[in-house]
């Protein structure tokens, strides 16, 4: 059984940290040890990005679920590599990881990333992320319904909130979600009650960093683990 499904299965809010590939042995035990629900591996901030490399880290986090992303450089991650690389990469990942992460924008590789990662039984988020702005809520709404058609098992809606009214748009769009598995996520310090809150209204994962931030708005594990418990009476129970 793939165990991030497990995980979602049980229906509460679960907590990622994002790694990169910095002494991966020691980050995970350091995340095992935290009890991190999901370790998310940013391939795009490798420093070596070599599919045996890449597979060492991942072997690193098995015993943790894990989440590969290889996010390209148009919608904010560092990737420099060609297509093709990155769907070689998602191929060789997909055995071995319980999901991986695609942006809906990367129409050149998103359909085979979804085939190569159903196939092993791994989940695909189809991701959308706006770092500028949060388009309207019809907007969004099409979105998510577009990644929802391309096959996600979760939609994952990341946007830069910047008003009150921004929080609102992402807040109705997850409360009346027409898609079943949703993330979303408001950046910016604006948005950072969405990643305590948000996990009450059915966003599934939110996410955090051990060592160095890596999104606006992004708390640490340690404070979002104590503030997911004092908010989050199921997840409370779970890390008893
Ligand atoms: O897309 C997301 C969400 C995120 O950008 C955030 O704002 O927490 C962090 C990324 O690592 C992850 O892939």
């Amino acid at each position: 059984m793939n165990a991030l499904r497990a995980l979602l299965d049980t229906g509460v809010p679960l907590v990622a940290v994002s790694f990169d590939d910095q002494d991966a042995e020691r980050a995970a035990s350091a995340a095992v040890e935290a009890r991190v629900d999901v370790a998310e591996l940013r391939v795009d901030r490798f420093r070596d990005t070599a599919t045996d490399h890449v597979l060492r880290q991942v072997e690193a986090f098995r015993d943790l679920p894990t989440l590969v992303t290889v996010r390209s450089a148009a919608e904010g991650g560092d990737w420099r590599g060609t297509e093709d690389e990155r769907l070689a990469l998602f191929r060789a990942v997909a055995p071995r990881v319980d999901a991986v992460d695609v942006e809906l924008s990367s129409r050149d590789i998103l359909d085979e990333v979804v085939i190569a990662a159903h196939e092993h039984d791994a989940l695909v988020v189809v991701s959308y992320h706006n770092f500028d702005h949060t388009p309207p809520l019809d907007e969004l709404r099409t979105t998510a319904k577009a990644a929802r058609a391309a096959g996600a098992d979760i939609v994952k809606i990341s946007t830069m909130a910047r008003s009150k009214a921004d929080l609102k748009v992402l807040t109705t769009l997850l409360v009346d979600a027409d898609v079943p598995e949703m993330i979303v996520i408001g950046m910016g310090a604006t948005g950072t009650a969405s990643r305590i809150f948000f996990p009450a209204l059915g966003s599934r994962l939110t996410y955090t960093f051990m060592d160095a931030q890596a999104t606006s708005g992004q708390l640490d594990f340690a404070e979002t683990f104590a503030l997911m418990r004092r908010f989050h009476p199921d997840f409370a129970e779970r890390k008893n």
